[in-house]
């Protein structure tokens, strides 16, 4: 299948700094709402992450973790610091860019074959082209024959898969996943966890993926982020030394376990994170 796209220069990443996709140094957030006191939301946030690679942030409630993807995606403004992403400044969502949210938001009068088609549209692009990519990507993530179907007759995983469909059908080079499980059943979203490795296999795509989770962050990714509570500042960067392809039996695997607990061991006390 014609999926595969940024791969290639994923696996030559060494992770030397001109090798970094994503860029952000000293980065901070104020919420400065006019009629209350301002919140500092990110404090001092610097991390790169390279062409190809999983990057988890994980971190007690109201860390800023979403704030952290939202300024990623230039849909809201940093406050300080840099923001780069391949080379250049997030001041705007930029079409090398897609993002997952924790609920599919699928237009319910939109076909999940329409839904999957809107970024291509927005950004005018071939639609014949982008159309064969989504059927492709639909029947790469279990969807085949539901193309023409609307969102209400599929299933919450089913609909969280049509959601990554179309954050992907423009092929973005980055891959910004704000808890896209966080509402599905265990079983549901151990099943999406091994699907989204499979299409980051396949696709290449640089992911930030952010989860309450620290089990799922270890499985799926190469680094985890830790983050501090609020001002979320960087706790610790976590390298996830468990070898790929990796199968959802590592989750229970005592080598998981002891990355979990090393990650763990900053929210003692923290709540709010499973
Ligand atoms: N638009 C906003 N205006 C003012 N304050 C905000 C706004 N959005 C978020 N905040 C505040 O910024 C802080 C960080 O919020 P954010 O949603 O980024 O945290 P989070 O780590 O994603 O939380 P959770 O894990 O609960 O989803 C919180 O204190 C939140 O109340």
């Amino acid at each position: 299948m014609a999926i595969r796209t940024h791969r290639a220069s994923a696996t030559a990443a060494t992770g030397t700094a001109e090798e970094s996709w994503i860029e952000v140094g000293g980065l901070q957030k104020f919420y400065r709402p006019r009629r209350s006191e301002p919140t500092h939301a990110l404090s001092d946030i610097g991390f790169t992450v390279r062409r190809g690679e999983f990057v988890s942030v994980v971190g007690p409630s109201g860390c800023g973790k979403t704030t952290l993807l939202k300024i990623l995606a230039g849909l809201i403004p940093k406050s300080e610091g840099v923001v780069r992403i391949s080379g250049r400044d997030v001041r705007k969502p930029i079409p090398e860019v897609g993002m997952v949210f924790q609920s599919a938001t699928l237009l319910p009068w939109r076909t999940i074959l329409q839904n999957v088609m809107i970024p291509a549209e927005v950004q005018g692009l071939n639609i014949a082209t982008h159309r064969k990519r989504a059927r492709e990507l639909l029947s790469m993530v279990g969807l085949d024959g539901f193309e023409d179907k609307y969102p209400h007759e599929l299933s919450g995983g089913m609909q969280q898969r049509a959601g990554i469909c179309r954050a992907l059908v423009h092929d973005p080079a980055v891959l910004l996943m704000d808890e896209p499980f966080g509402a599905l059943d265990a079983m549901t979203r151990e099943h999406m966890n091994v699907e989204l490795l499979r299409i980051w296999r396949e696709s290449g795509q640089t992911i930030v993926f952010v989860t309450h989770s620290i089990s799922e962050a270890v499985f799926l990714s190469d680094r985890v982020v830790v983050l501090s509570p609020r001002p979320g500042r960087i706790a610790e960067i976590v390298p996830i030394d468990l070898g790929r392809p990796r199968d959802i039996s590592l989750v229970s695997s005592d080598a998981a376990g002891v990355y979990v607990k090393r990650i763990r061991e900053h929210f003692n006390g923290a709540g709010a994170i499973d």
